[in-house]
């Protein structure tokens, strides 16, 4: 599902240009739960947002789904993000101008989901995540965690088929914490969705079929 080739990410500092990813070869199978460890500092984020098509100012290539990301252009990458990729991030805002129901369907309509069904599909993901009563707010009416599991429902409700965490329990309890992983595992185990989690948590790791480590902005065996 994903290959990456000799892909390096430098920052033009002063003192000169730093790797923050040096030589990264990777490939992800479809049905992969991979998680990406290491410390801080180590290009665990900045991976994430390349795999994601947030980032485009790195070289090496990139083939995801058959496509080399590498040779398309910013409108390309984008329908193929709107179409196969979910993130959770914590940086990864919900629209505060939007309802918790609003939020919910964006990813519906990126994906053309005619509107007479978008309605019982955000109505379903209220109800999976418990925040049916919630529906009509707007997200600077909820706690941390309350926002961060409307970013997971945000993330799954379109059914992409790749998953992109970045410490996706962060914000949570550990026993929603837990609610999150437990449903990352289904989706992998049951509907064959990839996923790809940044993590320092040895427990989340445990969810997943397989760690890469990265130090120093390089892939460490
Ligand atoms: N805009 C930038 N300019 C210069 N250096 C940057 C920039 N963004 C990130 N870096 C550097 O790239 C390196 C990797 O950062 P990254 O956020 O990927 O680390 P990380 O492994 O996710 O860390 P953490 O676990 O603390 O989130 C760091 O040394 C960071 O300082």
């Amino acid at each position: 599902m994903i290959s990456l080739r000799n892909v390096n990410r430098v920052y033009p500092l002063k003192g000169g240009p730093f790797y923050a990813l040096r030589d990264i070869n990777l490939d992800i199978q479809e049905g992969d739960f991979l998680s990406i460890m290491g410390p801080s500092g180590s290009g665990k984020s900045t991976l994430l947002h390349i795999l994601g098509l947030h980032d485009s100012a790195w070289d090496g290539e990139y083939y995801l789904l058959g496509e080399p990301v590498h040779k398309l252009d910013k409108k390309k990458r984008f329908d193929l993000q709107k179409k196969h990729i979910g993130f959770v991030f914590q940086s990864y805002h919900l629209l505060d101008d939007l309802t918790v129901y609003e939020n919910l369907e964006i990813p519906l309509s990126y994906r053309d989901t005619p509107k007479k069904d978008r309605d019982s599909i955000v109505c379903d993901a209220l109800d999976r995540f418990h925040i049916v009563g919630k529906k009509d707010l707007y997200p600077n009416q909820l706690s941390g965690g309350q926002q961060q599991l409307v970013g997971v429902a945000r993330a799954l409700v379109a059914k992409p088929a790749l998953i992109l965490a970045d410490e996706p329990t962060g914000n949570l309890h550990s026993d929603q914490g837990r609610e999150i992983m437990q449903l990352f595992k289904k989706l992998n185990q049951e509907n064959g969705v990839t996923i790809v989690q940044v993590t320092h948590s040895v427990e989340n790791a445990s969810y997943g079929s397989r760690v890469v480590r990265l130090a120093d902005g390089m892939i460490v065996k």
